[in-house]
């Protein structure tokens, strides 16, 4: 069941409960659905049919926006094959890299007024209105983002002016995905998957997902359990939090793991042959010179400093070195 955030604009008890409600279903289940949160329903089956429309076109076209072979500049297209998070599986659980392949294409966007990282588009007449539309998105998810920061700050008991503040930039990432159409075979052997397991850098991610279904979240409260996240409604959003959180917090609020594999209804041993899937996913990120040294009011004696004193960028860039 999706939460209802129009709650948040509520005053007194209601406000409250909604951000205890959210916060108490990432830190056991690791994610949390939310419903009426500000961005329209036509907006979102926009947003999917744009992303159908640009995968749909021939490679040579989607290669005119081509991510580098290498992770930084993270923008533009990356083929099937190019980016693999397995390479950062292990990482957050103190394991060595795994070796699986992970079967999906992607486009990463950033603001269109990134001073730092710009955006590679496609020319208009391939595909006219597309960057338009990503531009425009990006803004709406990101108001959507700010209320969910609010949202977190008054869960955690934290300033929430200055968390806002931490997040004012919108230095953030907007990915579409596709993960194409495969037999159930392909993934049987473990060397190939749709997407590895693997945590979000940011802050917060705001996830749309069609209704194929295959995404599962690492359980917070038994750990090496992944349950599926039900893909009912393309309209909610599916919320994870990210390292940059669990950073500031200092582990009192954890980045799930999480993956894509079969969708529940697949049979694994049969030779059905798996839906193609897309999804959006909206990484909202702190601003890239902020400090991720944990929150004073989460470093007590019980509860010792665990982490150095990186910047927001830095941590970005130590994470995506190793995927691509
Ligand atoms: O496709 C999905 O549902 C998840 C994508 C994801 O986890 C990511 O891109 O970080
Ligand atoms: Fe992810």
């Amino acid at each position: 069941m999706a939460l209802d955030m129009s709650r948040l604009s509520k005053t007194g008890d209601e406000k409250n409960e909604f951000c205890l409600e959210l916060l108490d279903l990432l830190k056991k289940r690791g994610f949390a659905k939310v419903r009426n949160h500000g961005i329209a329903d036509e907006d979102i089956y926009a947003l999917f049919d744009w992303t159908r429309r640009y995968f749909n076109l021939p490679l040579d076209v989607k290669m005119k926006m081509k991510h580098p072979p290498q992770a930084n500049p993270n923008r533009g297209y990356s083929y099937v094959g190019q980016e693999n998070l397995a390479n950062i599986s292990g990482y957050e659980k103190g394991l060595g890299p795994g070796n699986t392949r992970d079967i999906k294409e992607s486009v990463d966007f950033g603001a269109a007024d990134d001073d730092l990282v710009h955006n590679v588009w496609i020319p208009e007449e391939d595909l006219p209105g597309f960057r338009t539309f990503m531009e425009s998105f990006y803004e709406k998810a990101f108001k959507t983002e700010l209320q969910i920061i609010s949202a977190l700050a008054i869960a955690l008991g934290i300033d929430e002016s200055h968390l806002r503040s931490v997040h004012s930039r919108a230095e953030n990432e907007f990915r579409i995905l596709h993960y194409p159409s495969i037999p159930a075979s392909e993934l049987r052997d473990g060397t190939a998957t749709r997407i590895a397991e693997h945590t979000d850098f940011g802050t917060i991610t705001l996830l749309f997902q069609d209704s194929v279904g295959g995404l599962q979240i690492e359980d917070q409260t038994e750990l090496g359990t992944f349950r599926d996240v039900e893909a009912s409604n393309p309209t909610d959003i599916v919320l994870n939090i990210g390292d940059s959180l669990q950073r500031l917090t200092n582990d009192t609020f954890k980045a799930a793991c999480h993956r894509v594999t079969y969708p529940p209804s697949v049979d694994k041993d049969g030779d059905e042959i798996i839906p193609e899937r897309y999804s959006i996913a909206y990484f909202g990120k702190p601003n890239r010179n902020a400090s991720l040294l944990p929150l004073k009011q989460f470093v007590t004696e019980a509860t010792p400093c665990r982490y150095e004193d990186v910047t927001a960028w830095e941590w970005n860039n130590r994470r995506i070195a190793k995927l691509f």
